[in-house]
């Protein structure tokens, strides 16, 4: 039995991996548990287990960690992905998510909105009965006229602050900036998200609604399976 979160979040990953196919298109996640389970595709199809897989990476640092391990990786194309498989900030009991704490929403939610199974994987402490509850949203803003757009989403979303990289703002893959803002209690996610979208200057928010079909979420007492409620 494990309990350390590292070894929690590999049995997570491991578990959503037994999912992959040989001759599978697969979006590769972002972040500290998407990782186990690159590592894992790379082992199984070392070992002969899968084979003629290609990934879809979400990040550069997903797409060097892919190469490293042996998947043969491709840019995202209008085809469907077979499954995705992803880490998240916080999962609520439908299985709406928060993610983009590492900076990776834009990618992942370009490629997992293609995929025919979004698959995540967790520790227990993911877990939320509200969104928001725990974890900041991350909304990808451009950086020109940042100021100007931090304004707009103040008048949204009151408590936030823009992504700070050191003394510098911290800059994502896509050369935008990010805004973590509180979600306050009460708020009607779906409304939300439509109402941050249509906010100028906004690229797109770590709301991941209605999405996942399973997660698996690892906790001491074992893997469990989790549909939307
Ligand atoms: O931008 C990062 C992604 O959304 C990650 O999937 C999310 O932050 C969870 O990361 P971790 O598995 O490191 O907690």
């Amino acid at each position: 039995m494990t309990t350390d979160l590292e070894g929690l979040k590999k049995e997570a990953a491991i578990r959503a991996v037994a999912l992959v196919g040989s001759g599978m298109r697969v979006g590769l996640g972002t972040g500290s548990t998407a990782k186990y389970a690159i590592e894992e595709i790379g082992r199984r199809l070392a070992a002969g287990e899968l084979s003629g897989i290609t990934g879809v990476a979400t990040s550069e640092a997903s797409d060097a960690l892919a190469r490293q391990v042996g998947i043969p990786v491709e840019a995202l194309d209008p085809r469907p992905l077979d499954i995705a498989i992803d880490g998240a900030d916080e999962i609520d009991p439908a299985l709406n998510l928060i993610k983009g704490l590492g900076g990776a929403l834009l990618r992942e939610k370009l490629t997992e909105v293609q995929a025919r199974q979004l698959v995540i994987i967790a520790d227990h402490t993911k877990l939320v009965t509200r969104i928001g509850e725990k974890a900041p949203l991350p909304i990808e803003i451009a950086r020109f006229g940042f100021l100007s757009t931090i304004e707009r989403l103040r008048a949204v979303l009151s408590a936030g602050r823009l992504r700070q990289n050191g003394a510098q703002p911290y800059v994502t893959d896509n050369g935008n900036l990010i805004f973590d803002a509180q979600i306050p209690e009460g708020h009607d996610i779906h409304a939300l998200e439509r109402q941050l979208k249509g906010t100028l200057g906004v690229i797109d928010t770590g709301l991941f609604l209605g999405m996942a079909q399973v997660a698996f979420v690892a906790a001491p007492d074992g893997v469990q399976e989790l549909r939307p409620q």
